[in-house]
């Protein structure tokens, strides 16, 4: 058919499709009409049922009549809930009814069917779909690969279709305005358009031009551990939010999005991917970062943050110290450790009542080593508890006779005395009677604290218990195997004491920490989280992951990274791929690769692969831009102006522009400079800011999973950026720009760019 006709052909079929959603929309509309004048309804004769309180019949029928109505209201608000979901869906699919059209034939099928594929399924009749929700079992094969021969997933086993036919629609304002039809997977020039978009600050849903190994990420049922290992800007994040929305899709009526987790760098990428799932008509999963996710459970404690970490400046010890702490021999050695617990080490806390010990820790000892050698810690900790409480109820008698009981009957106020009698008769036969059940009552109420402290284990001393464990790590486990001796790791644990002592906790220290009050409390973790996502993974290390894993016991694993972009974890993390391997079935673990990157243009993404040493394997994406621009300058004020010249020209052509400084200090420097000379940007200086509008300064830690349409690398020189280790650092804030990249330099620039071919930059000496 020649193309005009095709055209004119699918626009009658969209304007079909179009009529048929306004039909729809109208009757979900009077759905909505009508439940709500039901409920208004049923309201008013709540309103007027007579209540009827004289006779126990009366009660009865009173009773009875409400509870009919309130069921009425609930079913009513139930199909109110229905049609404004529906219509939600409805008014989505209005904007744009599908983006694709695929024709096959299924086996011993004589004629093709067409599929038409958008946001949610609808129908017009039962059975009778005008488009297939793009999570459907048929929509994959779209996904999939070429024409031909192609299988697809179902719920009951993999099914061939005869695939003749792959189409494309931009559809605006209910007109078609391109068509593609192509054979390769989603075509090259529809996701060059997506591509070529200017970034927001929010990040956008991919589900029209979904990449093939993409589909597979999104579309696992069968791993417990799918580890996506991609570089930068490959559509890792991208795919993954769908994967969300696939899963709460495929799962439906068992899985809902408070049943997954997602774990996210910092709080500002959890802004900037909140809207993904809306987008798509689903609810946000419950997202949030290791650290509030460690922080929350322990109040008392500082847990090291983000920028603190990535200031810390680490001697060689300390490093060795990290291997230790971080590995999966320690978590192991964690749980052996708490094994012995059992049978003795318990560490306690004297429970004090009055500024004096009421029970002392020699008796909580005596009291938790009482049991069977057999008993499971958190039972142990249990029989602990029941026995205090019970000792605390024996006191009670003890306490009322001593002299501050007395006095304080004796003091009792008229509305004292009210509180304490409450509704209870106040005849007694005789003041003795009285006395004890005043003295009763004040005692039981002194005791609250003590009771309170007894069930929320106050007795348990964990920080004791924590140091403990550190100092006899050289028994679990051998100290010359992480480069340490025993006197450097004595110094290491004395120093943790000291930062206990202040209430501080490395962001390693957290982990275990939790990991050993849970082992002695006995806590099973969230049964109830089916999927846990965690991106950026490299940041990670192996210790933190098993505990997720111990924490999540049911939960499926998808884990995303660049071991490209360790910033945190540097050369640990290309053991954590080996670590983990042996922490899941190998059966049920796949490893998928992206090498190709999108975000950025095929100027920017060759630059950057080059600044890393084994770069080679990802793939740029076609996209012409300019080359990137490295501007050395003699001073600082002489930088100072090249970058806001630069910013000026990439302020005229772009929505969001970036300046990544390398440290918080440096961010702030650059501000007040650029405040001086009258330019207007914002400085984001914690996580719990938000992203907006117009031009940023961010510190490159804080960068991370983030995209910008354009980027200038604030003082990327030789003495900001020299040694190997921040390699990784400058790869990844450079891959953050989209479409136009430039770094600044006071003096000479970074000799980390020394194997970047020189013609895939422009120099520029100011
Ligand atoms: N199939 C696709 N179709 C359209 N756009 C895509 C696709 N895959 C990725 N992108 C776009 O590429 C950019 C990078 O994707 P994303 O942020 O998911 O990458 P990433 O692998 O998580 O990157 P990083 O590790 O650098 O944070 C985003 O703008 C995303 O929308």
């Amino acid at each position: 058919m020649a193309e005009k006709a095709i055209k004119e052909q699918e626009q009658r079929h969209l304007e079909h499709v179009l009529t048929e959603i306004k039909k729809a929309k109208t009757r979900a509309e009077e759905r909505i009409k009508t439940a709500k004048n039901d409920i208004e309804d049923i309201n008013q004769q709540t309103n007027d049922i007579h209540l009827n309180t004289t006779t126990y019949s009366g009660m009865m029928d009173t009773a009875m009549s409400f509870r009919a109505q309130q069921q009425m209201l609930d079913e009513r608000h139930n199909s109110w809930q229905h049609a404004a979901d529906h219509l939600a869906t409805l008014q989505r699919l209005e904007q744009k009814p599908y983006f694709a059209r695929i024709d096959f034939k299924e086996k011993g099928a004589d004629k093709p069917e067409s599929v038409y594929i958008g946001l949610a399924s609808f129908s017009d009749q039962p059975d009778h779909f005008l488009v297939y929700d793009w999570r459907a079992p048929i929509s994959s094969v779209y996904y999939e690969g070429k024409l031909g021969q192609v299988s697809y997933e179902t719920p009951v086993g993999p099914q061939e279709v005869d695939l003749t036919l792959k189409r494309q629609f931009q559809i605006k304002d209910g007109t078609i305005v391109t068509i593609f039809d192509t054979d390769e997977q989603v075509g090259d020039q529809m996701l060059l358009e997506a591509l070529g978009n200017h970034s927001s600050t929010k990040m956008k849903s991919i589900v029209t031009t979904i990449q093939r190994t993409q589909n597979e990420i999104i579309r696992d049922t069968k791993d417990d551990l799918l580890f996506v290992q991609g570089a930068a800007g490959s559509g890792k994040t991208a795919a993954v939010l769908q994967r969300v929305a696939w899963l709460l899709y495929r799962y439906r009526g068992h899985l809902t999005s408070s049943q997954v987790v997602l774990f996210s760098p910092n709080q500002l990428f959890n802004d900037y991917i909140d809207q993904v799932l809306p987008e798509l008509g689903e609810h946000n999963m419950v997202q949030m970062t290791y650290f509030q996710f460690a922080n929350r459970r322990v109040p008392g404690l500082h847990v090291q943050t983000l920028a603190q970490r990535f200031a810390a400046s680490q001697d060689e010890t300390n490093k060795n110290a990290q291997r230790l702490l971080t590995s999966l021999r320690y978590f192991e050695a964690t749980g052996r450790y708490a094994k012995h617990l059992g049978h003795a080490n318990m560490r306690f806390r004297n429970i004090m009542f009055n500024g004096k010990v009421f029970i002392s820790k020699d008796k909580i000892r005596e009291i938790y080593y009482s049991f069977n050698n057999n008993y499971k810690l958190g039972n142990r900790l249990d029989g602990t508890k029941e026995e205090l409480i019970k000792y605390l109820n024996h006191r009670v008698s003890t306490e009322m006779r001593s002299k501050w009981v007395e006095e304080r009957v004796q003091s009792l106020s008229k509305e004292e005395l009210d509180t304490l009698f409450a509704n209870e008769p106040r005849e007694f036969e005789s003041d003795d009677k009285e006395f004890k059940f005043l003295a009763r009552k004040i005692v039981m109420q002194a005791f609250e604290p003590i009771k309170r402290a007894i069930n929320h284990n106050q007795w348990l001393n964990i920080n004791g218990q924590y140091l403990h464990l550190l100092r006899v790590t050289p028994k679990l486990v051998n100290l010359a195997d992480y480069g340490l001796t025993l006197d450097q790791w004595q110094a290491f644990v004395d120093q943790t004491k000291e930062g206990l002592k202040k209430r501080q906790i490395s962001a390693t220290g957290i982990t275990i920490y939790l990991y050993l009050y849970d082992l002695i409390t006995g806590k099973h973790g969230q049964r109830d989280i089916r999927y846990v996502f965690v991106d950026e993974v490299q940041d990670y290390d192996p210790y933190q992951l098993a505990y997720l894993k111990f924490r999540f016991p049911r939960a499926k694993f998808t884990l995303l990274g660049d071991l490209n972009q360790a910033i945190f974890t540097h050369e640990n993390s290309k053991s954590l791929l080996r670590q983990l391997s042996t922490m899941f079935d190998p059966e049920k673990t796949k490893v998928v690769q992206l090498t190709k990157s999108y975000r950025s243009t095929k100027q920017i993404t060759d630059f950057t692969k080059h600044i890393l040493l084994d770069g080679e394997a990802i793939e740029a994406f076609d996209r012409d831009g300019d080359l990137p621009q490295v501007i050395e300058s003699g001073t600082f004020d002489g930088s100072v102006d090249t970058l806001v010249a630069t910013l000026q020209k990439y302020q005229q052509e772009h929505d969001q522009v970036a300046i990544i400084g390398k440290t918080l200090e440096d961010s702030e420097q650059l501000f007040k400079a650029l405040e001086q000379r009258g330019v207007k940007t914002t400085l984001i200086r914690t996580e719990n800011q938000r992203l907006v509008k117009g031009t940023i300064i961010v510190p490159s830690f804080l960068a991370k999973g983030l995209e910008f349409d354009a980027v200038i690398v604030w003082n990327a020189n030789n003495q900001q950026y020299h040694g190997d280790d921040e390699r990784q650092l400058l790869y990844t804030i450079c891959s953050r720009a989209m479409h136009e990249l430039t770094l600044t330099a006071v003096g000479k620039v970074t000799p980390l760019l020394d194997q970047v071919p020189a013609n895939e930059y422009e120099l520029i000496n100011k």
